[in-house]
């Protein structure tokens, strides 16, 4: 030791002496923190870090809490999403992406459903609520809109649902400048129908709503569809499928039969996860036909006290509309519905 120190004086200049006992302090110091457990030799940023089982697991909880009060106040669409994304969660791994795929429409067409049962999957992350960018919060800009969306790791997908989209004049166009490759999915039912249930869910928020045959005709007597009422406006698919195919190929975009997400939802997901180049993990197994909700539930997994039907506002009992009027509505969207079909190459069945 008394070596070591008089060759120390000897060979170094008093600065050099003073830099070298520093080198030293810091070195030491790290030595220190490495064996404590807080260093890394191969510095990753916070972020990037692969989570652990527990940081996983609180993560789960924190995204469950946070579908819960979407599924609570997911109709209330006016409201800013910002309250909900705010909650204080704990996610400090994985990194915000903007969603790679969206669920653009139709509204009332199951898009809930659609999103609920795609949430299954251990690849997917999406944000509960509506966030509305593209038609109401587009001036908060694209950062705004990318802080909205849950972490992912690498190999996961972010997604959204705001089925208003899908009518929204400028929606293609800035879907596109976010990121031409956006996979794009749309819900479709029957226009008849979904007119029913459009103006169902309109009548739960107003009783005091003229009657379905009052705001659907512009004229009684003629017959004629008042086409400037959103409720009818929103099921004529072909010519809002017309504004996305200025931006996007056919290929972009893929057709989910709303009848038959109720119906056979195994195998329209199984669709939809080849469309996502999903491993098809969402299967039939999943599944069970709730007699009483007279929908398709998911399954609850062991353990779990999440409800896995979907909420009162889905599934509403609609009003009786009388069949004359129906006949007319249906004779009008026809011609439409014809063209959505050659458009899209598939036949939905609708009368
Ligand atoms: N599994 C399951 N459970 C409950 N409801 C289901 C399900 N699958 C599809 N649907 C149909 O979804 C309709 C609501 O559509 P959306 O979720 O797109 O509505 S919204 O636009 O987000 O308000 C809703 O419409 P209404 O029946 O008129 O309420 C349902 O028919």
């Amino acid at each position: 030791m008394g070596c070591w120190a008089t060759s120390f004086n000897l060979h170094l200049k008093a600065p050099s002496r003073v830099s070298v006992f520093f080198t030293m302090i810091v070195l030491l110091t790290y030595v220190f923190y490495c064996l404590t457990g807080f260093c890394d030799l191969t510095p990753i940023p916070l972020h990037e870090r692969k989570p652990t089982f527990a940081q996983l697991h609180q993560e789960r909880n924190a995204s469950d809490k946070r579908d819960l009060l979407a599924q609570v106040t997911e109709e209330e669409t006016t409201r800013l999403p910002g309250d909900l994304f705010n909650l204080s969660v704990s996610d400090s791994f994985g990194t915000k992406e903007f969603p790679q795929a969206i669920i653009i429409g139709v509204k009332k067409g199951g898009t809930r459903a659609l999103l609920e049962f795609l949430r299954v999957h251990p690849d997917v992350r999406a944000v509960g609520a509506e966030p509305h960018f593209f038609d109401r919060f587009y001036d908060k800009g694209l950062e705004w809109y990318r802080n909205l969306m849950p972490r992912t790791l690498e190999g996961q997908i972010t997604m959204e649902k705001t089925p208003s989209y899908f009518v929204t004049r400028e929606a293609p166009g800035r879907i596109f400048t976010m990121n031409r490759n956006t996979k794009l999915i749309v819900v479709v039912r029957d226009p008849v129908t979904r007119a029913v249930s459009d103006y169902t869910q309109t009548l739960s928020k107003n009783p005091g709503l003229p009657s379905f045959q009052n705001l659907v005709f512009k004229n009684y007597s003629t017959g004629l569809i008042d086409t400037s009422w959103s409720a009818v406006r929103i099921g004529i698919y072909s010519k809002h499928l017309e504004n996305w195919l200025r931006y996007f190929p056919l290929s972009s975009l893929l057709f989910v039969s709303g009848e038959r997400l109720v119906t056979d939802p195994a195998r329209e997901m199984e669709r939809v996860q080849d469309f996502l180049g999903l491993k098809r993990l969402v299967t039939n197994k999943h599944f069970y036909f709730n007699q009483t909700k007279g929908f398709p539930c998911l399954k609850k997994p062991e353990g779990s006290s999440r409800p896995r039907c979907l909420g009162k506002s889905k599934g509403r009992a609609h009003p009786h509309i009388s069949s004359d009027v129906l006949y007319k509505l249906r004779d009008f969207y026809r011609p439409f519905n014809l063209k959505f079909y050659q458009m899209t190459g598939q036949d939905f069945g609708w009368e």
